[in-house]
């Protein structure tokens, strides 16, 4: 149960002493460093590790979208890992410009396996890492801070000396004092000061501090103040490349990298879509789009961001959410009608190579391999903008906005019978059979026209009424004039709209026009033929059927 005075439970995480902290007014312009650690970090928190044959497509894949660093196992875990490392090495899997990174406690037996699992790669990093927070010290390791930072620095010395038994590869060292974040920093500083002292990094040769919150613990500025701290106060800095490995266990993964960069990190540790122990990594996908969204190159492709998302999802047999930013299923979607109608503005006037200012989108789908047709979708949510956008970008039928608020109800109607979202075939569906289908009383069959100046238009005009043929005359000063004249019918023209549907042989005129029938209300009805004036007519025909159905008057009661 929840306490009443959590303080007795939980205390609140002590600020950073860093009156003159410089981050908050820096800006983030190039990307960090990315180290991809979905091979390890995030396959260690699956509920089934990857077989080797899926961590081979996810290494690949990680190749693929630009990321220069992967951290690929835990070698001295299991055979399985020690086994995927060596085929990465021996079958010469890694590219060039590719940096295999390789995990490891600071232990004799894991360290020696780790550098074995290695050795032949172009370059590797050797990762190690030992706790070192006050917890840790007194609970996991029951020792003082001088038996914490022996570990270390013997761990150091070990993968020194092993490495330099095999100079055919270029070793790097990275170094993470775990639970760094809920480490007292002067104790952080005199860990890493020491493991430095022993690797001996240059600025041509560093070594990679990465300053791990193994449990996100604070507010994200704290982290980025505890970062900004390091930076400035660790021995041989321009030897030394910073790193963060933020978790999200706060729900604040994403602006604690993005604080701790601009607090001075070079480099950033995470998984895609934010994989990883408990609630996960911090997400490289958010973070590289998060740039790029600034106008800053990620050096990350997502180009074809649904197909990497299909990858993950296999591999690590977990969903990535629906609204999950940038690649979840709903976040290029809008059901609520204001949105649409936002949205359907934005596009309608966004240029393809102007800054992109399309409301309540932050970015162009179409940049992610996103298509905008399933930008819109339709639910009793949504108003007359969603369902115009859909019929106008599937079906090419551009609605005149009065049309698209009498039709908005009949879709209205159906979204709150069913209560489910209605697709844009099924918004079609209905669309025909209000204005296209109904072909009677009235239905067009054909008809002969013969126009001059002097006497206007003659109309001989074959239509079915209940199904029976019957040959009409009419004239009048126009098509439409002389076709109402024709059936006898007490009609007035409102209003008139047409466009083309395609181009070339296959187009097609669609006709819109509103009518007043009698003394009812006006109403619209729509025609479609590769005929301009064909569907004028049949737009008329629509329209009168609509209203005597919709009116149940009788046909004597709207003779002219
Ligand atoms: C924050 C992180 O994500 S760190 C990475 C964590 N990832 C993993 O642990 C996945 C792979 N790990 C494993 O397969 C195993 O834990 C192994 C092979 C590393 C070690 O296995 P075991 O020797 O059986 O130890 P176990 O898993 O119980 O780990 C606890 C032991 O490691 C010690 N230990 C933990 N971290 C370190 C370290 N960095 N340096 C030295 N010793 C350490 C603990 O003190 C404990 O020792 P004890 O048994 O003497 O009390
Ligand atoms: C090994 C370290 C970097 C780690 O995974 C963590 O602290 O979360």
């Amino acid at each position: 149960m929840m306490l009443k005075n959590p303080a007795a439970k939980y205390r609140p995480f002590p600020a950073v002493p860093l009156a003159d902290r410089q981050w908050p007014g820096r800006a983030i312009t190039r990307p960090p460093v990315w180290m991809s650690t979905d091979l390890r970090d995030g396959n260690q928190a699956l509920i089934e590790p990857m077989s080797p044959e899926k961590k081979l497509r996810f290494f690949e894949m990680l190749v693929k979208i630009g990321i220069k660093e992967i951290e690929v196992g835990f070698p001295s875990a299991s055979q399985t890992d020690f086994d995927f490392v060596r085929m990465l090495v021996e079958e010469n899997r890694i590219p060039d410009d590719v940096t295999i990174i390789v995990l490891t406690q600071a232990r004799e037996e894991l360290i020696r396996r780790t550098v074995e699992s290695a050795m032949g790669a172009k370059r590797a990093i050797v990762h190690v890492y030992n706790s070192v927070a006050p917890v840790f010290r007194r609970v996991v390791f029951g020792m003082q801070q001088e038996e914490i930072v022996q570990i270390a620095v013997k761990g150091t010395q070990l993968i020194k000396e092993l490495v330099a038994q095999h100079p055919q590869t270029q070793w790097g060292l990275e170094y993470s004092p775990e639970s760094f974040s809920t480490t007292e920093l002067d104790f952080s500083k005199q860990i890493v000061d020491a493991v430095s002292s022993v690797w001996q990094p240059t600025p041509a040769n560093p070594m990679i501090v990465n300053l791990p919150s193994t449990v996100e613990a604070s507010t994200p500025n704290v982290y980025a103040d505890q970062i900004e701290w390091m930076c400035r106060h660790l021995e041989r800095r321009d030897a030394l490349v910073i790193s963060v490995h933020p978790h999200n266990d706060r729900g604040t993964a994403v602006a604690a990298a993005e604080l701790a960069v601009m607090a001075g990190a070079d480099r950033v540790e995470g998984c895609l879509f934010g994989n990883g122990e408990r609630t996960g990594n911090v997400d490289l996908v958010t973070l590289a789009m998060n740039l790029y969204t600034q106008g800053i190159d990620p050096g990350l492709d997502f180009s074809d961001i649904d197909a990497v998302r299909q990858l993950v999802e296999e591999c690590n047999q977990l969903p990535v959410h629906p609204r999950h930013p940038y690649a979840g299923d709903l976040v290029f979607t809008a059901f609520s009608g204001s949105h649409q109608d936002a949205i359907k503005k934005g596009f309608a006037v966004q240029k393809p190579d102007a800054i992109w200012e399309v409301p309540y989108l932050p970015i162009d789908p179409a940049d992610l391999g996103r298509s905008y047709d399933a930008v819109i979708r339709v639910n009793s949510q949504s108003g007359k903008g969603g369902m115009a956008y859909l019929l106008a970008q599937e079906y090419g039928l551009e609605l005149p906005r009065r049309l698209q608020i009498e039709f908005s109800r009949a879709v209205q109607r159906v979204a709150d019978e069913t209560g489910r979202e209605i697709a844009a075939a099924d918004i079609h569906a209905l669309f025909s059979r209000e204005y296209l289908e109904q072909a009677s009383p009235w239905n067009y069959v054909s008809h002969r026209m013969v126009e001059d100046s002097a006497h206007g238009v003659q109309i001989e005009l074959n239509v079915a009424r209940h199904q029976a043929p019957q040959l009409l005359q009419g004239s009048g000063n126009g098509p439409i004039d002389a076709f109402v004249n024709a059936l006898g019918l007490d009609i007035r023209l409102m209003d008139y709209h047409e466009h083309a549907i395609g181009m070339g042989a296959d187009a097609r005129a669609a006709c819109y026009v509103e009518l007043r029938v009698g003394n009812g209300a006006t109403l619209f009805g729509v025609g479609i033929d590769s005929n301009i004036v064909t569907a004028s007519f049949r737009a008329v025909v629509s329209a009168v059927n609509r209203h005597l159905a919709a009116t149940g008057a009788k046909e004597q009661a709207i003779a002219a």
